[in-house]
């Protein structure tokens, strides 16, 4: 049975019309269920085939938005349909980034290990253009906290703090998912877009959107989307609903 709540499915049936349409997902959380090992999100069953229709659809680009790097994202994702492929927060715009930030992101990596090391359970992820204090798998929670606020502490002040879930990312840029989105849609001359997320850092793409356009929160927490659905399985549905509309 389709989980997509009936306010959502007659915005996508009306949004479905418009042309050119960017559809943009958040990965993790979204397309992924959320797991202990970042490198083990795969996709729910039915992403490839429900992105892969959508993208189908004539007038119709697919953009997966990720704080992951663009290279990880492929890797991980396994997704290989002709989708763009924005990462680390939307750094990473055109395709992977060079190298040229990686010597402050190194900086930020040497400063944050010590504390990471000092927790167990905690691991630091070193990305293209961020690095990330990971504690999902920390037992104590109260350490974990504890971690999460000492590395926001004690990141150098230039750093872009972007919180998530179980996660700090330490940026080395200031780029966001708002902005990456604004970009799409001008390359694109996008009349409407539809935006999926889940965390706190989607909520900067949310915002970007407008009265043409269409957001969907995905599990609980405060949003500036204007529908909701309950977790990444539910995801999969709004993307199916939308292929047959667009189909
Ligand atoms: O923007 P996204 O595509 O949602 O990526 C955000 C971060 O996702 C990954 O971390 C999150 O997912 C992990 C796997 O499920 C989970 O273990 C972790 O607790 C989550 O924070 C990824 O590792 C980060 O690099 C991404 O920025």
């Amino acid at each position: 049975m389709s989980a997509v709540p009936a306010g959502l499915a007659a915005a996508l049936t009306e949004l479905a019309a418009r042309r050119p349409l960017l559809v943009a997902s958040d990965y993790d959380g979204v397309l992924a269920p959320l797991v202990d090992d970042p490198s083990a999100a795969v996709p729910s069953p039915g992403v490839d085939e429900a992105l892969a229709r959508v993208a189908a659809a004539e007038g119709v680009t697919v953009a997966l938005v990720s704080g992951r790097g663009v290279d990880d994202l492929r890797r991980v994702s396994g997704l290989a349909g002709p989708y763009r492929f924005v990462g680390s927060h939307g750094a990473e715009y055109g395709g992977p980034l060079t190298g040229e930030l990686a010597g402050r992101r190194d900086a930020a990596a040497e400063r944050m290990a010590p504390l990471v090391a000092a927790v167990p359970g905690a691991w630091l992820e070193v990305k293209p253009a961020s690095v990330a204090v990971h504690v999902r798998r920390v037992a104590d929670r109260a350490a974990a906290a504890a971690l999460l606020a000492e590395a926001g502490a004690a990141a150098d002040p230039s750093l872009t703090h972007k919180p998530g879930k179980d996660v700090l990312e330490l940026a080395v840029t200031d780029a966001d998912k708002g902005t990456a989105v604004t970009r799409l849609r001008e390359d694109l001359g996008a009349a409407a877009v539809v935006y999926l997320g889940d965390d706190v850092t989607d909520e900067d793409a949310f915002r970007r959107l407008g009265s043409a356009d269409l957001g969907v929160k995905v599990g609980d927490g405060e949003t500036a989307a204007g529908h909701r659905v309950a977790d990444p399985a539910a995801a999969v549905d709004v993307l199916r609903l939308l292929a047959d509309l667009l189909g």
